[in-house]
């Protein structure tokens, strides 16, 4: 698995004269294949998954991504780390389906049939090979998000980041993305406010108030999480 380094990483803003601190004296390593953030809204965990793959920086600290970092190395990471947005519609870039998916692998200096290949094996994957010549912003919410994951593993990245992939949708495609997710071979960083997605990984961290607050099983994770809310 990839290592993904946290070194006493904090993350502020500015906001007039003065700044906001989004992320406190945040230091961890992952190594794990399945790794759940949860914790209250503004807590900083999108934060936290946006500097995995060089979307914010730390203001102090550094982040590593199997030794390169983010603040040096930000093209290099991006290829190594998928991110797939809460928002499929702010993902989707291209008219077609076919071309959505396809745009991921421009600049790869791959052939016109082995884009096309890789194109139809990805939507076959997440039974979209019906729909790649359909306009993408007519999709289905749901199918909007497996094109937005489609899109990223076409690339074939060693990590998937997940923002909240779930949130847009009905318990059927909800549970169709929970499956795709489980059957991923790469390592997976998913953020969520659906505590039953995250229930067999093997390590959830919880955020509360910018700072890390607990960090193992899911099952005690989100009683810490109880505890700090409720
Ligand atoms: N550059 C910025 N400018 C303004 N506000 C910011 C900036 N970066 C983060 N924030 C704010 O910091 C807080 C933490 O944001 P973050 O999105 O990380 O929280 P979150 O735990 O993912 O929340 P949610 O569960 O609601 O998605 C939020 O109040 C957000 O609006």
């Amino acid at each position: 698995m990839p290592v993904i380094e946290f070194d006493a990483v904090r993350h502020a803003y500015p906001v007039s004269g003065s700044e906001r601190t989004v992320l406190e004296d945040v230091s961890l390593r992952l190594t794990e294949h399945r790794v759940g953030v949860i914790g209250a809204n503004g807590s900083g965990k999108s934060t936290f998954v946006r500097m995995i793959n060089a979307l914010v920086l730390p203001t102090a600290g550094a982040v590593r991504v199997d030794g390169l970092d983010t603040a040096k190395d930000a093209r290099a990471i991006r290829r190594r780390v998928g991110f797939c947005f809460t928002d499929p519609d702010a993902q989707i870039v291209m008219p077609t389906v076919g071309e959505d998916v396809a745009f991921g692998l421009r600049r790869r200096g791959l052939s016109k049939q082995e884009v096309a290949a890789r194109v139809d094996a990805a939507l076959e994957a997440y039974g979209l090979q019906g729909h790649r010549d359909h306009p993408a912003h007519l999709l289905s919410g749901g199918q909007k998000q497996l094109l937005a994951l489609a899109a990223v593993l076409v690339t074939d990245p060693d990590v998937v980041v997940m923002d909240e992939p779930t949130t847009l949708l009905d318990l059927v495609n909800a549970h169709r993305v929970r499956q795709v997710v489980a059957g991923l071979r790469q390592q997976v960083v998913l953020v969520t406010h659906h505590l039953d997605l995250v229930e067999d990984f093997e390590r959830v961290l919880v955020f509360h108030e910018a700072r890390l607050r607990f960090d193992g099983p899911p099952g005690e994770a989100v009683e810490a999480y109880r505890r700090l809310v409720l």
